[in-house]
């Protein structure tokens, strides 16, 4: 058994094994110490090992899947060894002696999960395989559980981007990739070839060409190519569900990098939980498939303004007809997930219940199909819907014919073919029920006959029926002519066979055994029907998601009064009582009222500089705009009386210094290259929020850097921006900048205590109030009155000496500034020019920077 176990060990790599022993699955060595720490279960021995114990835990093979659930949360991957034969067979095959052949049938991996037990409803789970070809990056991403496949080409610097998009549960690479990601597992390179891609997705898909689904490049069919082999690997060999891939091309996506979906907290929020996030806020879906559908239209929302429009348009219309919108809600609401049904069924691993789910589900769809073509004209989004709704009328009157109401999650008891259906089924089925009868109709026969009123016939696995009596009374049985053998004797009782008995057993075991083999016949051609019709019913169950995401928005919106917003060419902002979702439930969970405020762009107006004291609001206005742009892109209504929006190509939301340590860089290292980011890719199409920049740093550096950075996204990048700070100083741009404009949230000093408004004003902050905060905070009195003293001392100097802007204003205006650094920069713009920057280690890099920062110095 060892050097069975020891070959399937090695085949299984990295990957804990699961050893199939009879009821359980047993785990060796490192792998029985890993799993049995993770588990929390009991870590025993068995026989030896170079001389040393085994150690071994085990886990029972019915409750698996929760014991698998948590290896996967705790991101460990695990191959499954089940037993290949029976014992039995391998008696015939090898002698007494012989081992059970043992193969691994399947990986379970965090990307590659189809079990329900191991999904998490509202949320899709992603598989991606990322590669590079000849300079540009391939993406494919799948969810097996219901085979959606995404591909899409960026350039090498926007894979961190898109990968944030995607937020794959897992990822592979090919093994030897300098770019690889934290966590990538990697896989042979010769998997990672767009002909072997394109071959696969051909054959997966029966066409001889990829046209009719999109324009594939070669780097996204060789990323295609990645993730097919690798789903071969853990399926070995078993495909599951992908449905034909479509192209996800940069543009049509709003572009947020990591760094901007992390501080809008979009579907997690800082502390890493759905609570406290944006979606958590929004989500009013009825349904899993919902929920995964508005997911990902918050993390991908539109930049084309026609689909937006479609999208408000039938969000608008469900708005306004409360009572359909409950109608259809209540409906969507019982219907199954059959998007992931069909993913099991698909993979191999559906049961009754799947197919039950298929036919409520999509009979569901039909009656919806029917209510809504009664409607008269419907929004244009939902015309086109309507036909994925419609079909599958012979799939759901044979699914309805073949299986009972409720089918059971395990077939191997039979029970799921409905009545009717097979008629030499039925006769089976009759049969048997009548030896059952018979066998009732026995035992009261034998009671009369023997006169022992306590005899009982029973039933067990390993006797099968046999005729039961107390101790006292087996005399009678036990008499050569009263027609019982005698089978077993317990404690107190003794248990015998009677022919008539052993008749009708075998009559039921054997009807028995013929309806299961005609169940199991009618389940494969149920199940081949659905696979047949896969392409259609994910049809139907994106149709039903879009719907259930509309309504949901709907919903949202009536609950609060949110409003329909207007999204315009011409890069503007403009939102009248805006509110931050968030931020408004968690106050209002406290009784608390939420202060709207309004935000005005526009591009004689598009950069706001923001003060005011600490606690007053300012980061709350920046990210309830950034998220209502947001919103409004993804197609839905957004927190305010009425919104003005200019499509936004990209959305950039940065906060100073905060902490990325995980990441082994300091906390204004991260923030100068956040910012360094943004400066390069804003456009004037682009909305930008910059929450206290410089913060990081000594004052000096911080203001000077903040300034300069305020300067370039003004004069340079021209994007609309919010700019929180507290750099009064910064005050002084508005002498110089025409199209930014100064603003504060206010605050009042009342009796000696500050009053919060969370009101946005015009003007610059008056004053600020950190003491006043921090007396709030609790800061000992003795201390603030210590700092008070201190800053009367501060601000006496800054009155005789202009304080930290002095001779700020002599300063050259950025643009002039620009042209004399330019020509300056000349021998800097050669040495830059021969950098091989993806040759360099950061190490390298930094050196590199002071280098030619001593170079600087020294002109
Ligand atoms: N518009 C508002 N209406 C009501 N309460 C608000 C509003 N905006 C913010 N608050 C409350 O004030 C708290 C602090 O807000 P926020 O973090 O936005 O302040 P800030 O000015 O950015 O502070 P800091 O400068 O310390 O980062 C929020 O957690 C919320 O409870």
């Amino acid at each position: 058994m060892m050097a069975q176990y020891l070959a399937l060990r090695e085949e299984a790599g990295d990957c804990l094994l699961f050893y199939r022993m009879g009821d359980f699955f047993e785990l060796f060595f490192e792998d029985a110490q890993k799993a049995a720490a993770i588990l929390d279960i009991s870590l025993t021995s068995r026989g030896e090992h170079a001389g040393a114990p085994i150690p071994m835990c085990g886990v029972p093979v019915h409750s698996a899947e929760g014991y698998l659930a948590r290896l996967i949360r705790a991101g460990c991957r695990v191959a499954i060894a089940e037993q290949t034969e029976s014992p039995a067979e391998a008696k015939k095959r090898g002698g007494s002696k012989a081992l059970v052949a043992r193969d691994i049938v399947r990986f379970v991996t965090a990307g590659t999960l189809t079990e329900e037990a191991l999904l998490e409803p509202r949320r899709a789970n992603v598989l991606a395989a990322v590669c590079e070809l000849r300079g540009s990056i391939g993406l494919a991403a799948c969810d097996i559980s219901t085979g959606r496949m995404e591909l899409e080409e960026c350039a090498a610097d926007q894979v961190s981007a898109a990968l944030a998009r995607v937020g794959a549960s897992e990822l592979v690479v090919p093994e030897v990739w300098e770019g690889t990601p934290d966590g990538a597992i990697g896989r042979p390179s010769r998997d990672f070839a767009s002909e072997t891609g394109e071959a696969s997705l051909k054959a997966i898909h029966g066409v001889g060409t990829l046209d009719g689904f999109g324009m594939f490049s070669r780097a996204m069919l060789a990323a295609a190519g990645g993730l097919i082999a690798y789903l071969d690997h853990v399926g070995r060999g078993k495909l599951p569900l992908l449905l034909p891939p479509e192209v996800r091309s940069s543009g049509t996506a709003l572009a947020m990098d990591e760094a901007t979906r992390a501080s809008l907290e979009i579907l997690q929020s800082s502390q890493g939980g759905r609570k406290g996030s944006l979606i958590d806020a929004v989500d009013r879906c009825v349904t899993g498939a919902g929920a995964r559908q508005l997911a990902d239209d918050l993390s991908a929302p539109l930049t084309d303004r026609i689909a937006i429009a479609e999208r408000l348009e039938l969000v608008a219309w469900l708005y306004e007809d409360a009572l359909l919108r409950e109608d259809l809600r209540g409906a969507l609401r019982a219907l199954p997930d059959i998007g992931r049904a069909l993913g099991r069924v698909v993979a191999g691993r559906g049961s009754p219940r799947d197919l039950g789910q298929l036919r409520d589900g999509l009979s569901g769809g039909r009656r919806l199909h029917e209510r809504l073509g009664r409607k008269g004209e419907l929004p244009a989004l939902l015309a086109r819907l309507m036909p994925a709704m419609a079909g599958h009328g012979a799939l759901v009157d044979l699914f309805s014919r073949a299986l009972v109401s409720a089918p059971p999650t395990e077939r191997g008891q039979g029970g799921y073919i409905a009545e009717g259906y097979d008629a030499s089924l039925d006769e089976l089925r009759k049969t048997a029920g009548n030896a059952r009868r018979a066998i009732a109709a026995l035992e009261a026969k034998y009671r009369d006959e023997t006169g022992v009123a306590a005899l009982k016939i029973k039933h067990n696995n390993v006797l099968g029926y046999f005729v039961e009596v107390p101790q006292r009374h087996a005399d009678k049985l036990l008499l050569p002519e009263s027609g019982f053998t005698h089978r077993q004797t317990m404690a107190g009782a003794m248990r015998f066979n009677a022919l008539a008995l052993h008749e009708e057993a075998s009559r039921i075991a054997e009807a028995g055994a013929h309806s299961l083999a005609a169940e199991e016949a009618h389940f494969e051609e149920l199940i081949g029907t659905a696979v047949a019709a896969r392409n259609a019913i994910a049809a139907t169950a994106a149709a039903l998601a879009r719907i259930d995401v509309a309504a949901g928005q709907a919903e949202r919106a009536a609950e609060s009064g949110w409003s329909r917003p207007d999204i315009v060419e011409e890069p503007c902002l403009e939102i009248e009582g805006g509110r931050h979702p968030v931020v408004e439930a968690a106050l209002a969970a406290q009784r608390e009222r939420f202060v709207a405020n309004d935000c005005r762009l526009s591009p004689q107006d598009r950069l706001w500089l923001i003060g005011g004291p600490n606690m007053g609001g300012k980061s709350t206005f920046l990210r309830q705009n950034a998220l209502i742009v947001l919103l409004a892109q993804a197609g839905g209504f957004v927190p305010a009386q009425a919104a003005k929006i200019g499509l936004v190509d990209r959305l950039f939301s940065r906060v100073g210094a905060s902490d990325n340590l995980a990441r082994g860089r300091s906390t204004f290292m991260v923030e100068m290259v956040e910012t360094a980011a943004i400066l390069a890719q804003a456009t004037e199409r682009s909305f930008v929020i910059l929450d206290e920049v410089g913060r990081g740093t000594s004052t000096y550096d911080g203001l000077a850097l903040a300034w300069a950075v305020a300067e370039a996204v003004h004069e340079t990048n021209r994007c609309r921006c919010l700019f929180a700070t507290h750099y009064h100083e910064l005050a002084r741009l508005a002498e110089t900048c025409d199209a930014l404009s100064l603003h504060h949230v206010r605050a009042r000093e009342w009796k000696g205590e500050l009053v919060l408004l969370h009101e946005l004003g015009e003007g610059p902050a008056d004053r600020s109030y950190g003491l006043a905060v921090a007396r709030l905070a609790g800061v000992p009195a003795k201390v603030v009155s210590r700092a008070k003293a201190v800053l009367d001392k501060l601000e006496k100097g800054r009155a005789q000496t202009g304080g930290l802007a002095a001779g700020l204003g002599d300063l050259p205006l950025f643009a002039a500034a620009e042209a004399a650094r330019e020509e300056a920069c000349d021998t800097l713009r050669e040495r830059l020019k021969d950098v091989d920057v993806d040759a360099l280690s950061p190490r390298e890099a930094l050196e590199l920077l002071y280098e030619l920062k001593r170079e600087t110095a020294a002109d």
